[in-house]
This record gives C-alpha cells, sequence and structure tokens, in this order.
C-alpha cells in the first residue's frame, strides 16, 4: 500500500483557504506519486479557532465532503481525509471521514476523547458511537484522532476487530512532542500493526503544533518521520505481511489472557 501523507501548517478560521491548501496538495500527490492513500491531519479545515466553529463548522455531509469526494474520484485515490468540524443534531463533532476512490463516503469517526488542554469540551461534543473498521485495498484500517491516542483501549480494540493499520491524525502541541513519538511506537509495537500519523504544524493561539508525522511498522519501526516545524509530505510504501510475520514471531495476541485483567 503506497500512502501520502500531508503534514500541514492549517490555517486556523478559514476553511476556503485550507480546502484550496488541500486540492492543491492532492493535485500534486497525484500526479507525482500516484499513492493509493492519501492521508491529512486533524481539524484541517478550521484548525483550533472553536469559537468560530458555529459560523465555520461544515454542515453533516457538507462542503468539505461535497469539495473530497470527486477529488477522490478523479485521482482514483482513496482519501483518508483526517478531520473536521461538523454540525450534528448534539453539537459540534471533531469528525474522521475516509472516501474510497469511488468518490464513496465510506466511514465516519467522532473523536470520543476531547483535549481539556485545548478547551475542547466546552466546544465540542466527543463521539457516542462505538469505533468501528474499514477496509481499504483488502485491508482491515482503523482512525483515532489526537487525544484518543492517550487511551490504549480504542486501538487495542480497533487491533482486535482486525486492523491492520491504524491511522492517527493530529494537531498534536510541540511542548508534549516526545510524548506524540512515544505514543505512537507504543501503539504500533502493543497492537502488532502499523501506525501511520497524519500531524501538523504552525500553531494557533499560543500552541505550536508537533510535527513529527511518521509511519511505523508493527516491529516499532520508523519507516517515515516528517520534520518537526515545517510542511511536509511523506511518501511510503507499507508491507502488509510485516504484520503477520510479527504477530507470528511474537504471538502476544495469543498469549493475552483477557478475562484475568
Ligand atoms: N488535538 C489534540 O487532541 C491534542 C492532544 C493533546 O494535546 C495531548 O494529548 O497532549
Amino acid at each position: 500500500m503506497k500512502l501520502a501523507i500531508y503534514q500541514m501548517e492549517v490555517q486556523a478560521g478559514v476553511p476556503d483557504e485550507n480546502r484550496k491548501k488541500v486540492q492543491h496538495w492532492l493535485r500534486e500527490v497525484a500526479v507525482k506519486h500516484r499513492p493509493d492513500v492519501a492521508v491529512l491531519p486533524e481539524m484541517w479545515t478550521t484548525g483550533y479557532a472553536l469559537p468560530d466553529l458555529e459560523e465555520i463548522a461544515d454542515d453533516e455531509f457538507g462542503e468539505t465532503l461535497t469539495f473530497l469526494k470527486p477529488l477522490a474520484k478523479e485521482y482514483k485515490m482513496d482519501i483518508i481525509a483526517g478531520s473536521i468540524a461538523v454540525k450534528t443534531k448534539g453539537g459540534i463533532v471533531n469528525r474522521a471521514l475516509t472516501i474510497s476512490k469511488k468518490g464513496e463516503l465510506i466511514h465516519t469517526y467522532d473523536k470520543i476523547h476531547l483535549v481539556p488542554m485545548l478547551d475542547e469540551p466546552r466546544y465540542l461534543v466527543g463521539g457516542k458511537e462505538k469505533v468501528t473498521t474499514y477496509d481499504l485495498h483488502g485491508t482491515t484500517m482503523g482512525s483515532l484522532i489526537c487525544y484518543d491516542l492517550r487511551f490504549p483501549e480504542i486501538s487495542r480494540t480497533l487491533a482486535l476487530q482486525g486492523a491492520k493499520v491504524i491511522v492517527v491524525m493530529g494537531e498534536w502541541p510541540a511542548a508534549r512532542r516526545e510524548q506524540w513519538d512515544a505514543l505512537l511506537r507504543a501503539r504500533a509495537i502493543e497492537n502488532q500493526c502499523f501506525i501511520v500519523a497524519a500531524g501538523a504544524v504552525g500553531g494557533h493561539n499560543g500552541t505550536n503544533y508537533s510535527g513529527h508525522s511518521t509511519v511505523i511498522s508493527p516491529w516499532g519501526k520508523i519507516i517515515e518521520l516528517a520534520d518537526a516545524e515545517k510542511e511536509e509530505t511523506l511518501i511510503a510504501n507499507i508491507d502488509l505481511t510485516e504484520v503477520n510475520e510479527f504477530r507470528t514471531a511474537v504471538p502476544t495476541f495469543e498469549s493475552r489472557e483477557p478475562s484475568l485483567y
């Protein structure tokens, strides 16, 4: 599976500008690299302009989906479209979207754990649906969003549902970059799966973002790592047979004793 990951500098509060930027990026990676899957970071339309979300968040099935679906089809590329703020009947959610190369929305996930440190609980409502996996190119995948990374149960649940690749979209603060690095690597090793992380750079409201988008193998090997401060595109080819290889070499899923803990 060939992946293109956009470590993006999101301009907070201006979705149209960010959509233009993503349109340009998708075209460029499609022409230059022909990836199977493109991956975007967290809250890439609005950034953390949380007080403005009532005005600038998408409606359900709104602008961003209308904009991305034809691009996925035109470039014959699945798009794991990071996450965006979406207005729902119950409030605004931080929603991850996956669009197939046929231009169909095949999966959504609403961020369950809202970040107190970035004031998310004041402006957003947490997801209430159980996590689920989805299939791309015959591979079972899962998505989670930034702060979710601190809750190992969520990636474990996705792995138990069969995920061989877990995608993490983030706008993780630079002040805790070492934790981002360590948690991503731990999630790969303990779940014996690939971790694909799309992060952001730049900053907003006094918070700088950590960069360090990355692709990590089930063995914990860093296959690709982006800069801490600059926008960057990571291109990675992942060999999915490594998942079963590592699961055979170190059979932790068979050694589990969940009835005892
Ligand atoms: N956008 C986020 O979820 C940031 C998470 C964070 O700041 C942390 O876990 O630390």
